[in-house]
């Protein structure tokens, strides 16, 4: 069966217009047990491969939060923005569980509902629950998520394993309520504002029995952690192992986002967040105990679709009180589609077992590691033009293998303004984007961009369309070898400024 474009509506299949969205890697998949993987392998969050096919949504019905945060202002919102906390029109129980269907039915690989904010779910424990006993009841079919900070946590367990939810995400900045102090300025706890250390302590408690009652019931945790340089940057690490003793299966490390115009402490302090590198080095000295996750995009708490994309305006209130939703056969449609895309994994991860089984007796390469960036749509291929590339994602190739490492955001260039506030291109500002990266894999790409990329020392590469990813960046990996490219330093980041 050939499966649908993900960015494509029934609209833009009919004809009309169409609208520009942890994990595990399929090699971790492999080792799971049966009972996780049937968890893990639909849900674009907890599975790396799953979120080339599947996509997510969140629906903000919980306004309210009950501690308060240096980082989190969730009065700021820009509708050009995707960042946590941000929101564009806050729903009502009955309008989450119209607007999942209306999307579950229009955007088939939509196989999870989470619920993240715009404040804390279990702060509005009404509208949360309501709208997740409507959805286990009408549209069975979906995974349902949420995410918290974890202080009503230990009562809420009972009520979460109710409603069919196997995912929680436990926001963990801290083990040390030294660090916590520093991080939140007060919880609301028992009708009082606690401050200080004397708060983040009870946060804490509340964090780490949460999260042992939920493994406890086999509900799949992912820690979030914010990366705060100077904060908690050394002491992730630790949190990283204790969380993985109590049960936690997936850490998510992010970076801190601060900037002054959201009015958030951090923000108005000048805090910084870290930079790809120190993120980069703090997932993979947490990676030898843990799962982390590195392909998070930091949702806005309204997202809808792959992560990386966001299709919330196709899906405004108004446009789907318009809608006529058949969800009985959505649903057998959503399954017939389902099973094909994890036929087409199942065949893409055979396939990529046999031929590293043809190649175990090649001589292992004595090379250097390489970053390369990928344009794709999804789906695990590359088949996204340079110029429509809203964001790269970013492979190391080395002698071990490939894998993914990050995402990296760019403005779009073409089609789009061409100057960014600075005075820097556009394009420029993208090329900039990618510094560290040797190569740049894509479905083609125009002159302009080429030469400049070039002369940043990154090599373009549109040889490669519509093949699979790691595949074709092992490809280039090895051409590179063989020109002896790899024998040399890698080049400076500063070459990547065109
Ligand atoms: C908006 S929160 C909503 C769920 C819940 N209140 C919580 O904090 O876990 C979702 C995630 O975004 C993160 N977040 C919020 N603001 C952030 C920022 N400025 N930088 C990085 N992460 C942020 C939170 O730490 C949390 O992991
Ligand atoms: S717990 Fe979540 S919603 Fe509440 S202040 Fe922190 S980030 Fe914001």
């Amino acid at each position: 069966m050939e499966l649908p474009v993900i960015n494509e509506t029934p609209a833009a299949s009919a004809g009309g217009c169409s609208s520009h969205s942890c994990g595990t890697s399929d090699d971790q998949l492999g080792h799971l047990s049966d009972e996780i993987r049937s968890k893990v392998e639909n849900h674009p969050c907890y599975s790396e491969d799953a979120h080339h096919y599947f996509a997510r949504m969140h629906v903000a019905v919980a306004p309210a939060c009950n501690i308060q945060c240096h980082y989190c202002n969730r009065k700021y919102d820009c509708s050009n923005e995707s960042r946590p906390g941000v929101v564009s029109e806050l729903l009502t129980p009955d309008q989450a569980v119209k607007k999942t269907m209306a999307v579950a039915a229009n955007i088939p690989q939509m196989t999870v509902l989470g619920i993240a904010g715009p404040g804390d779910p279990l702060a509005n424990p009404e509208r949360t629950f309501e709208t997740f006993r409507r959805l286990s009841a009408e549209a069975p079919d979906i995974k349902l998520c949420v995410s918290t900070n974890g202080l009503a946590l230990p009562e809420s367990v009972e009520e979460l394993s109710k409603h069919n939810i196997d995912h929680v995400t436990i926001t963990i900045n801290c083990v040390d309520p030294e660090i916590g102090a520093q991080i939140y300025p007060w919880i609301f706890w028992e009708n009082k504002r606690i401050k200080g250390v004397k708060g983040a302590k009870i946060l804490i408690e509340q964090q780490q029995k949460g999260l042992e009652m939920l493994a406890a019931k086999g509900i799949l945790v992912k820690v979030n952690s914010v990366m705060i340089p100077g904060v908690n940057d050394k002491h992730l690490a630790e949190v990283s192992k204790i969380v993985k003793a109590k049960g936690a299966f997936l850490h998510n490390v992010m970076p801190l986002i601060a900037e002054a115009e959201h009015g958030t402490f951090y923000g108005v302090m000048g805090q910084r967040g870290p930079t790809q590198d120190e993120l980069m080095d703090l997932q993979d000295s947490c990676s030898g105990d843990m799962n982390m996750m590195r392909h998070c995009r930091q949702c806005r708490a309204d997202a809808v679709g792959l992560l990386g994309e966001d299709r919330g305006d196709e899906f405004t209130m108004d446009k789907i009180e318009a809608m006529e939703i058949d969800y009985q056969s959505a649903m057998e449609k959503r399954k017939v589609i389902h099973e094909a895309i994890a036929e087409e994994m199942h065949s893409k991860r055979a396939a990529k077992v046999e031929k590293a089984a043809s190649h175990a007796d090649e001589p292992k390469l004595n090379t250097r590691p390489v970053l390369m960036a990928i344009a794709t749509s999804g789906q695990g291929v590359i088949n996204m033009h340079f110029g429509h590339a809203k964001e790269f994602l970013i492979y190391e190739a080395s002698p071990n293998g490939v894998r993914f490492m990050s995402h990296r955001k760019t403005d779009l260039y073409c089609g789009g303004d061409d100057t960014c506030g600075d005075g820097e291109s556009v394009l420029q500002q993208t090329i900039r984007s990618l510094a560290g990266c040797e190569a740049v894999l894509c479905s083609k790409i125009g002159y302009e961009p080429w030469d400049l990329l070039e002369k940043a020392g990154i090599v373009p590469n549109g040889e490669h369309a519509m093949e699979p990813i790691e595949e074709a960046v092992m490809a280039v990996y090895k051409e590179m070898a063989a020109a002896g490219k790899l024998d040399e330093a890698a080049p400076q980041e500063e070459r990547a400024t065109a």
